[in-house]
This record gives structure tokens, sequence and C-alpha cells, in this order.
């Protein structure tokens, strides 16, 4: 079970970085990283991604504790063979409980990856959903590609 290992590891790393940028960093103070790609701006979320549905922490407390239950179900029944999947469901759960922590304590998310990919501003972001989405692409590539594996195999 070191997925749940996983998880712990991207929480730590998460609450660890928003705690240096709500200490050191005023909010919208920016720092350059790599010109026209790469800043730390500290930001914070009330929202979802791109901002969407500000304030309804309710709402992302029940769909997160849904997702989180719901990967918890994942991890114990489907993990036994598939390694990938392990993985991926342990990057989700700490991406999600990540932010579960920031919307509990202080009702908003900080996020500070501020990128500019192709010159679009791309939303800001944090350790938490950097994990979530690393998980919920490699997911469905373990679906793509793995699960037709296995039906020829047991075809
Ligand atoms: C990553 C999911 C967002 C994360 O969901 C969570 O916490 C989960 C566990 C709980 C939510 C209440 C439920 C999921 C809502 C689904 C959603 O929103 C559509 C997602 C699309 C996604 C494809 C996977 C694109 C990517 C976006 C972004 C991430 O780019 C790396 C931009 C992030 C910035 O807008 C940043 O301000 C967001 C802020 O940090 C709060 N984060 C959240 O709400």
């Amino acid at each position: 079970m070191y997925y749940y290992l996983i998880a712990a590891i991207i929480i730590a790393i998460d609450q660890v970085t928003k705690w240096y940028i709500v200490k050191n960093l005023e909010l919208g103070e920016n720092i350059t990283i790599i010109e026209n790609f790469l800043y730390i701006t500290s930001h914070r979320n009330k929202g979802a991604a791109w901002g969407i549905l500000q304030g309804q922490m309710w709402f992302f407390y029940i769909v997160t504790a849904v997702v989180i239950v719901g990967i918890i179900y994942y991890i114990q029944k489907y993990t036994k063979e598939n390694k990938v999947m392990g993985v991926a469901l342990g990057l989700m759960l700490g991406g999600a409980i990540g932010n579960f922590i920031d919307r509990i304590f202080l009702k908003e998310v900080v996020d500070f990856i501020n990128t500019y990919i192709f010159s679009y501003d791309f939303p800001i972001f944090n350790v938490a959903d950097s994990a979530l989405c690393v998980g919920v692409i490699l997911l469905f590539i373990h679906m793509l590609f793995f699960e037709g594996k296995q039906e020829k195999e047991q075809a």
C-alpha cells in the first residue's frame, strides 16, 4: 500500500510550498523564474479550476470528499496488479487532500505556479493541482492502453 506514501509525499510538498509562499510573499507579488515562461506569483483562489464557482465551499467539500472516498475505494480494489493505476490514484489522492486542507483552514486555495504556455496566461496553480492533473492523465493513459491489452490477453 505504498500508494498512500505517494499521496503523503505530495501533501507534504504541497503544504510546505504553500506555507513558504504565504509566509514570504505578499499577495500578488511576482518572482520571475524564466522570463516569459515561468513566474512565482502569490495568488489565492476561492473557486476551482479557472476560478469557477467562487466561494462555493460546501460544494467543494462534498465533491472533494466523494473524490477522496472514490480514490481510496479504487486503491483498495484495483491496485493489486495495476501499479500504474496505483501511482495515478496516489497522485490524485495527494492533490485532492492538499487542496482540501487549504479549503478547510483558509477557505481558499493558495496558488503560485504562474506559467505562460505558448504565451497563453495559464491559470496560476499549485503542487496539488499538478499532482491531480498528472494523476488524471496517467489514469487515462492506463485505461486507453493497458485495459485494451488485458482484454486481448483474456480474449
Ligand atoms: C486540477 C483540478 C483543479 C483542483 O481540483 C480539486 O481540488 C478537486 C480535488 C476538487 C474540485 C472541487 C473538483 C474538481 C473540479 C474540476 C475542475 O475544476 C476542472 C479541472 C480541469 C483540469 C483537468 C484535470 C484542468 C486543469 C486546471 C488547472 C490545473 O493546472 C495544473 C488550473 C488550476 C487553477 O485554476 C487553480 O487556481 C485551481 C486551484 O488551485 C484549486 N484547484 C482545484 O480546484
